[in-house]
């Protein structure tokens, strides 16, 4: 038998913390270990006897999709003091523990490295006071620790995301979106208050995800004299024509001088100064409860993954590891290290270094913030290009719908206002272009205005409108008017489309000088099939829309017990939304167009389910989904293998197959589509700015001229489409319409280990060779 884990949830809890628990629970018993549920958090630690009991399999059925923390979470005073840590050593010892797995927020973390530093005097204590005998304690000499991040905050150096950061923050974008329809109406002033007493990441995020007027956060207090710069910038937005006025605070905002702005004060200055009828909404703790959504399903799995992965990899040697994400890699990092630098945030905020506290906090804060400065408030004379760098830049989206296209459209426009450029935009893709730009009394090439396009911010689909066509369906045509309207770069949003026309275009550039401008692309793509990038605006919003739909789906199986659903995604040829929604959701398993699908595989699922079935007596009601993606095989379609299923289980359990369709596509755009929109749109055009006042020939040179932005590992890169490196020859599979290489394809492995499938399946054949403990191969040490 391989270790005994601990596990414990502390501080706040915070959705996706039970997807946690799932994950080690299992993943600890697919690698042989014990896993022991510590309940309340160090609370349990402390008190120790029926508040650590040992967790099976069975235990965490269906917890991913539960909000808050089913082991429970509490703020411990005792575990603050030496005397609770010392009973908390004990408890684990005389449990067996040999490891242990926190999941919190930065106090917890901070708990946790106190406690590791302190353990062999703990130890020493224990044996002196005659507790424990040395041999008692003999085979704890070290104790293993690994660190998962979950809390809502956001506050920990060290990582982009924590576990139930999206989830709160989608939470207060739905809020603020319906706050929009109300305020709206009325031409009224808001103040929404978020969580975050320490620490401004969700006030932030929120205020980008809905184009706020006005953001106050700890760790960058506003200017003295803010009153007065807040009703300026509220007024020109009103002057525009604005209809709403949102202002987004922080539960700990502050001024220079560290006091409290409370919400209140905000409502008066609004109401005494610019005569705007006011209110306020404190969100409260509604942010912290629901179901966690699908970012913090794939992350706390991948994280409960990771730390069981790093306990069994530790050696006495190794220093206490927290597990972390950068963009889109899970990695570790040092325990120790990472606590000191969240410590340094704080006292910076407390010593007033407030430029400091925002480099601390993670690289991209910052720009964040200077991002939503600049776009969201109104002039900034500074910011403004001198004539000669100023650029007529067409935006146009190709391809199907996703999620992010218009915001990262507004993020654009706004951007190319800031700087002094003249955002285009081209309306209904290529074929608009050719055969509607002349119409009368409005052709479809359009300046954008500020206000048309910051209404833009959290609407679903494309309001430009897109579709499938191609430049070289028209190319002459299409040349003649990136002369006639007098292009100097072009912006294209959209899927594998749009790839395809960027590649076009800049094959023509020897025919047509007109596509000598610089060219790039920013991939959204609800399949995620893009080359170029790990990541496609509209994926996330499309895996929300798919996780929430299957969640319903599995109540109904659940709640007739013995059925078991084959749900249909979309994706076309690329299985990343089957096979990320069936880890979102604790699929039984996936079937993949990267895979597909064979007989032995449909015998081992049947038996699987079969097998399931029986064991099941009713104490447990978990629904059973398949995830099946579209493409994944001409002969065995959803219809076909529901039928199989049902004939083999001879009545003991029935399948049915359901096809969502375009629900999948999605309402409004999940913040991380929106925040990733802001962020990728203002690079793409910083990027085309490169070329302003370059000659046709200096373009043409330049690889990066027909560009794709995305992210990479734990980068978000700017790559070449042509050239001997470029995109389309090294890392496009033109046949299968998808990237070459897919990192994710790593995870079909972990939706069938965390199932349960796995093990059957070594069952059958006896060979646990392919089923060892799993290896997230996507990990790197950061
Ligand atoms: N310096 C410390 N030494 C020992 N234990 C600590 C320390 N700081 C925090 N803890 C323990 O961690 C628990 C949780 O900490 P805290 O209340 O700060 O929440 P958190 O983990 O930061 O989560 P969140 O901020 O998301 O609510 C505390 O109640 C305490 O038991
Ligand atoms: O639930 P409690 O104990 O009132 O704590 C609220 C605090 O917890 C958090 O939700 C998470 O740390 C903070 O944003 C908030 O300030
Ligand atoms: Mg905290």
């Amino acid at each position: 038998m391989g270790k005994r884990i601990g596990l414990l949830t502390s501080g706040g809890d915070a959705p996706g913390m039970n997807g946690v628990v799932r994950a080690v629970v299992r993943m600890a018993i697919h690698c042989d270990c014990e896993a022991y549920g510590i309940y309340e958090g160090y609370e349990g630690l402390v008190q120790g006897g029926d508040m650590i009991r040992q967790l099976y399999w069975e235990d965490v059925r269906g917890w991913l999709l539960r909000g808050g923390t089913l082991i429970g979470s509490a703020r411990c005073a005792a575990f603050r003091e030496r005397a609770g840590r010392l009973a908390a050593a004990r408890n684990l010892i005389l449990n067996g523990i040999d490891a242990l797995v926190v999941c919190g927020g930065d106090g917890s973390l901070t708990g946790a490295d106190v406690f590791r530093a302190e353990w062999t005097g703990l130890l020493d204590e224990l044996v002196a006071t005659g507790t424990l005998t040395a041999e008692q304690v003999a085979p704890y000499a070290t104790l293993n620790i690994v660190g998962l991040l979950g809390s809502i905050d956001n506050d920990f150096s060290g990582t982009d995301a924590t576990i139930g950061c999206y989830s709160a923050l989608t939470r207060i974008c739905e809020a603020i979106d319906d706050v929009f329809d109300t305020a709206t109406s009325h031409r009224r002033g808001f103040v929404v208050e978020v969580m975050g007493r320490y620490c401004g990441w969700l006030a932030l995020m929120a205020a980008i995800s809905t184009a706020a007027d006005w953001l106050f956060i700890p760790e960058m207090p506003p200017r003295d004299g803010w009153e007065e710069d807040m009703c300026s910038i509220i007024t020109k937005n009103r002057d525009r024509g604005k209809r709403r006025t949102i202002v987004i605070v922080a539960e700990g905002a502050q001024d220079r001088n560290l006091n409290h702005i409370a919400s209140a004060k905000i409502k008066d200055i609004l109401t005494d100064r610019l005569h705007l009828d006011t209110r306020v909404s404190v969100l409260g703790h509604i942010q912290r409860g629901g179901p966690p959504c699908a970012y913090d399903r794939w992350l706390s799995t991948l994280q409960g993954v990771k730390a069981v992965e790093a306990l069994l990899a530790l050696t006495p040697d190794t220093p206490s590891p927290v597990v972390t994400i950068r963009e889109n890699t899970i990695g570790v990092s040092s325990l120790a290290e990472t606590v000191k630098l969240t410590q340094e945030t704080a006292a910076s905020i407390d010593a007033k270094q407030f430029d400091r506290a925002m480099t601390l906090r993670d690289s991209e804060f910052l720009d964040y913030h200077r991002g939503y400065r600049h776009l969201t408030t109104a002039d900034h004379p500074k910011m403004l290009l001198p004539d000669s760098q100023r650029m007529r830049i067409a935006i146009i989206h190709v391809g199907a719908p996703a999620g992010g296209m218009n915001p990262a459209t507004r993020a654009a426009v706004a951007y190319c206002l800031t700087k002094g450029h003249t955002p285009i935009a081209i309306h209904n893709g290529f074929p608009g272009l050719c055969r509607h730009h002349a119409d009368k009394p409005v052709g479809s090439v359009r300046e954008v205005k500020w206000l048309e396009a910051d209404n833009w911010v959290n609407e679903g689909g494309s309001e430009l409108g897109t579709n499938v066509g191609l430049p070289s369906e028209d190319m002459p045509t299409t040349a003649h008017c990136f002369e006639l309207y007098r292009f100097d770069a072009l912006f294209l949003i959209g899927g594998f489309e749009a790839f395809t026309a960027l590649s076009q275009l800049r094959m023509a550039r020897d025919r047509f000088p007109a596509f000598r401008i610089p060219l790039v692309l920013l991939p959204a793509a609800m399949s995620n099939n893009v080359p170029g990038t790990e990541y496609s605006l509209g994926s996330d919003t499309s895996l929300n829309a798919l996780v929430s739909f299957c969640d319903v789906v599995r109540q109904s199986a659940s709640s007739s017990r013995r059925c078991a659903f084959v749900v249909e995604a979309q994706g076309g040829k690329s299985g990343y939304l089957a096979t990320t929604t069936a880890l979102a959701i604790g699929a039984v398993t996936v079937y993949t167009p990267e895979q597909g699908i064979s007989i032995q595989r449909l015998t081992t699922d049947i038996t699987y389910l079969r097998q399931n079935f029986a064991l099941d007596h009713g104490a447990s009601r978990a629904g059973k989904v398949i995830v099946r993606n579209e493409r994944a095989s001409a002969t065995y379609s959803t219809a076909v293998i529901a039928q199989m299923i049902n004939d083999e289980a001879h009545g003991r359990f029935e399948a049915q197959g359901v096809v969502p369709g375009h629900f999948q596509q999605g309402g409004k755009p999940s913040p991380i589509d929106r925040i990733r929109a802001f962020r990728l749109a203002i690079r793409c055009i910083d990027h085309l700015e490169t070329f302003a006042g370059k000659s046709h020939q200096e373009i043409v040179d330049d690889d990066l001229s027909a560009a794709v932005i995305g992210i990479k590992g734990s980068h978000v890169l700017l790559s070449p489409m042509g050239g001997p490196a470029g995109v389309e020859a090294t890392e496009t599979d033109w046949e299968g319409r998808r990237p070459k290489h897919e990192p994710w394809l790593a995870h079909r492995k972990l939706v069938d280990i965390l199932s349960g499938r796995a093990a059957v399946e070594t069952g059958l054949n006896g060979d646990r060779e392919g089923w060892g403990c799993y290896d997230s191969g996507n990990s790197s040490s950061n």
